[in-house]
């Protein structure tokens, strides 16, 4: 965090100078005070008059020194913070899926809006107080002992009990902000959870269940923001109470002092103003400690976040798809023993199309999720070209392969954004891309308006449209390999066919498709066929060749005609 606290180094120590002006005018507002009060006995007023005019212009210039450094320090915060909000941001969306998907999502979310709003008000802004109250301390206390040595030594001790006491409190406030900040992702959580299921609450008739549960995510929020709330209150009487007792103490010496004349009444004056210059000080830099500390466990979670490296970082950056794919015994399970993919051998040449075919749940899917890189925990390897996939930076792992899933994220902007997705494509790719993913009727259907709105996640647009933007979204990526995961699934027979034909006729693109749409004439195009049944491979081939051999695959393939695998596979 030290890094930030020194990025905007010229706002950083503006701010600080400013404030030791500001510090060096109050202490002279006290020494004005000692003289208007000791001209009451002892001086003319042609001077008392020159005094009150110079006095206004001093506090005048005093408020705009004051003005001048708030403005500073609130200009360091906010650049402070908005590096440091887009360096955590670039951190999460620089993540491999493999370490993204390890947290729930909105626990990222929790850090950027939460965790960081707590360190912009704790973690900088106490750090700016302590500085300025120290010196405000400090030269205050130098003033005071420059006026009355006595009255200085008395004031000092009751400092030093006075700094010691709040900060038998710290552990417990830091461990109450922990608890607040947690309970604060938690929430988070749970909210983003709710709101994405707002059409299953609605069709299920669970509100009050769902008003129930949330009541008791919101209520855990505010006990620990209560529990951290109290015990600073706690240590901020303590706090208080110790600024009292050194006001006091201080008063009844100096009176004392000024009766028995060692002491001057308009020095006793300056003293009194002055220790609000010794009392603010203890009780905020105390209690600013206190905060620091409290935000201690945050800026750890911050700061794991800040330094935690690409885990790409240091890989291969393999730009060419040359020769084959191919996996080498692979076996994989995702949390327990139950092995999803056993021994999975197999090989896939370039250009060449692939349909991987089997029951649900066979492992379909896992497959594709290994080549893409979302798990790397498997036994065995898996090799592009001869280099260990796992070598290979993942960034250069999706400039080669693209994948259309069967769950398609749509951003809330236009068609056209959404098939570019931020890269820079001609007019001729576009429109190439709209062909070929049958998007064509739906364009029409718009009277060729492209910018049109999708809604959030795509809520203007068919699940069959959404598919056909995201298989345009592949097409014009335009990369050597590609991955379709059910990908036609939403859409009518004819028209997945007819996209299947478009994808299978690309000839410089390698094509892996795990489908359960099965149609003779479309599965004989695919050069091979991998046919898996529970996370084994049991055969692969040509269609010919499997239907010839008459074993898994042709059974399976019967079966659908005859529905036997009814709800697993759609006969076309
Ligand atoms: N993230 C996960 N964590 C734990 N188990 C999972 C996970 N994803 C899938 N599985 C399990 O792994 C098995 C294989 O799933 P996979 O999605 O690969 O099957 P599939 O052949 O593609 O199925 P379908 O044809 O129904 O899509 C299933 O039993 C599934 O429950």
């Amino acid at each position: 965090m030290k890094k930030y606290l020194y990025s905007n180094k010229k706002l950083f120590i503006s701010s600080i100078v400013l404030s030791i002006f500001v510090v060096l005018s109050d202490i002279g507002i006290a020494f004005i005070f000692k003289r208007i009060f000791n001209f009451a006995h002892e001086g003319t007023i042609i001077q008392f008059k020159r005094l009150v005019l110079f006095s206004l212009v001093f506090v005048s210039i005093t408020y705009i020194i004051s003005f001048l450094q708030q403005n500073f320090q609130a200009r360091y915060i906010k650049n402070t913070s908005v590096r440091l909000r887009q360096d955590v941001f670039k951190k999460i969306i620089n993540k491999d899926i493999l370490n993204f998907s390890g947290k729930n999502s909105a626990n990222y979310i929790s850090i950027l809006m939460n965790d960081l709003k707590i360190i912009q008000e704790d973690y900088f802004n106490s750090i700016f107080d302590i500085i300025s109250n120290i010196f405000r301390f400090v030269l205050s206390a130098w003033a005071i002992l420059y006026i009355n040595v006595r009255i200085s030594i008395c004031i000092f001790i009751i400092v030093i009990l006075s700094i010691y006491l709040p900060l038998l409190f710290s552990k417990k406030i830091s461990n109450c902000k922990k608890g607040y900040s947690d309970s604060l992702s938690k929430y988070t959580i749970k909210i983003k959870d709710i709101l994405s299921g707002f059409q299953i609450i609605k069709s299920f008739n669970i509100e009050e269940k769902i008003i129930d549960e949330h009541s008791k995510y919101n209520k855990n929020v505010e006990d620990n923001n209560y529990k951290y709330k109290k015990i600073t209150i706690v240590a901020d009487i303590m706090s208080n109470i110790m600024g009292f007792a050194l006001f006091f103490t201080s008063l009844i010496v100096g009176i004392h002092l000024v009766i028995s004349k060692k002491l001057t009444v308009g020095e006793l004056i300056a003293i009194t103003q002055l220790m609000n210059n010794i009392k603010f000080p203890i009780i905020t830099i105390s209690s600013k400690f206190n905060i620091l500390k409290g935000s201690k466990p945050i800026i750890d979670k911050i700061e794991k976040i800040l330094n935690s490296e690409k885990s790409s970082d240091k890989l291969i950056e393999k730009n060419e798809f040359n020769d084959n794919i191919f996996f080498k015994n692979v076996s994989f399970s995702y949390k327990d023993d139950r092995k999803i993919l056993r021994n999975v051998s197999f090989t896939i040449k370039k250009n060449k199309k692939y349909a991987i075919i089997g029951p649900s749940g066979s492992g379909k899917s896992t497959i594709l999720k290994l080549l893409l890189g979302y798990f790397d925990n498997f036994d065995g390897e898996i090799f592009i070209d001869d280099i260990n996939m796992k070598l290979i930076s993942k960034e250069y792992i999706y400039r080669l392969i693209s994948v259309i899933q069967q769950d398609i994220y749509m951003f809330d902007s236009s068609i056209e954004e959404n098939i570019k997705l931020f890269g820079e494509y001609s007019n001729e790719e576009l429109k190439r891309a709209i062909k070929l993913s049958g998007l064509e009727p739906l364009i029409d259907k718009l009277n060729g308006e492209i910018k049109t709105k999708v809604g959030e996640n795509g809520s203007n647009l068919s699940g069959g449209e959404k598919q056909r933007v995201s298989i345009a979204r592949s097409i014009i990526k335009n990369t050597p390999i590609m991955i379709l995961d059910e990908a036609t699934s939403s859409l009518d027979k004819q028209t997945a066919l007819n996209i299947e034909n478009s994808i299978l006729s690309l000839k410089n693109t390698t094509c892996i498709v795990v489908t359960h749409k099965l149609n003779e004439n479309i599965l004989k195009k695919y050069d091979e066929i991998i046919f898996i049944k529970e996370g084994e491979i049991c055969e692969i081939g040509s269609f010919n060749q499997l239907m010839d051999n008459k074993k898994n695959f042709y059974d399976f393939y019967s079966s659908t005609l005859d529905s036997k695998y009814k709800g697993c596979v759609t006969p076309v």
